[in-house]
């Protein structure tokens, strides 16, 4: 029975899932890649694919937010068996962050050792511009200081500690081999670094958090992410996360354009060749050096 405020998955929910899905796939993924808005693209690279409606997984929310396709994809990226999320959960859906988090645990039971998580974000720091893409150095979990917080409730020792740190949840090696993958790629002049942090939605920010958002040391806002990565370090994945600026977030009463959805997706679309090429090659990079390291 759950109580108010607790998780509302079991692990038996978390363990029936995964044997179905372990059934109805040969792959064994041990790279999981979460697509965010406009981003489900970057499945298209794998080799070998196969995928499943959201629908009709056993336990699985399913995706309302456009832009967001509602299927899992498995397949190859080279020699790595990989698991695509094509569309995420969010709370401003009305899921709760048991909900939202639920694929992460899927992904450790069946063996996945690495996270990426993809998402689009409004830029705040100045020095941005639409099209960046930032790599996810820091986040703030901004729900999570007001108990909104995906770890809340009796705590299962199967997945991980009571009180998990979270100084290193972005892997710093991870975030290295970006740049060096950026440098390759020669698309150095658009790649950043910075912090990250979640609101709740789904209303985009108005000028007065924006500005408080700046002076907490934000780079970037959204709304995502930051559960997932959260329940991925607490069992012990291997996390980085790549952001993309999409709009630059409004910090003066002058400025008279607005933020959409649609041009949120829009820049996705324009960006997702490149972000592909990079998660493709990141992917690859890490089974090489898995190899090396063995
Ligand atoms: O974080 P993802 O899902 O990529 O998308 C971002 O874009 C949507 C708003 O346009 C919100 O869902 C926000 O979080
Ligand atoms: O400006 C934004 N604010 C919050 N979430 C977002 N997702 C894309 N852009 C934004």
């Amino acid at each position: 029975m759950h109580t108010k405020g607790t998780c509302c998955c079991s692990f038996e929910d978390y363990k029936l899932t995964t044997e179905w899905l372990l059934n109805q796939t040969s792959h064994r993924p041990k790279v999981a890649v979460i697509c965010g808005s406009g981003l489900g693209l970057l499945a298209d690279g794998a080799a070998n694919k196969q995928t499943f409606k959201y629908q009709d997984i056993p336990h699985f929310p399913v995706s309302t937010v456009p832009g967001h396709e509602g299927r899992l994809v498995f397949g190859m990226i080279e020699d790595t068996p990989c698991v695509f999320m094509q569309g995420h959960f969010h709370l401003y859906e009305g899921y709760s962050l048991c909900q939202v988090t639920f694929p992460v645990r899927i992904f450790k039971l069946m063996g996945v050792e690495l996270m990426l998580v993809t998402n689009a974000s409004g830029g705040i720091c100045p020095d941005f511009k639409v099209g960046d893409i930032m790599i996810i150095k820091d986040h703030i979990n901004l729900p999570g200081f007001a108990g909104q917080h995906p770890l809340c409730g009796p705590n299962d020792e199967r997945f991980g500690i009571r009180f998990p740190s979270m100084s290193d949840a972005h892997s710093k090696d991870l975030r290295g081999l970006v740049l060096d993958v950026g440098v390759e790629l020669g698309c150095s002049d658009f790649i950043r670094e910075g912090v990250y942090c979640m609101v709740s939605g789904p209303n985009f920010e108005t000028i007065a958090e924006a500005r408080m958002l700046q002076v907490l040391g934000c780079d970037s806002v959204g709304m995502s992410m930051v559960p997932e990565v959260t329940v991925a370090k607490h069992c012990g994945l291997r996390v980085l996360g790549l952001s993309l600026i999409t709009n630059k977030v409004s910090l003066d009463y002058s400025r008279e354009e607005k933020v959409n959805h649609e041009e949120v997706l829009e820049i996705c679309k324009m960006r997702a060749e490149v972000l592909q090429k990079i998660v493709t090659k990141l992917i690859t990079r890490c089974q090489q050096q898995s190899i090396n390291t063995h």
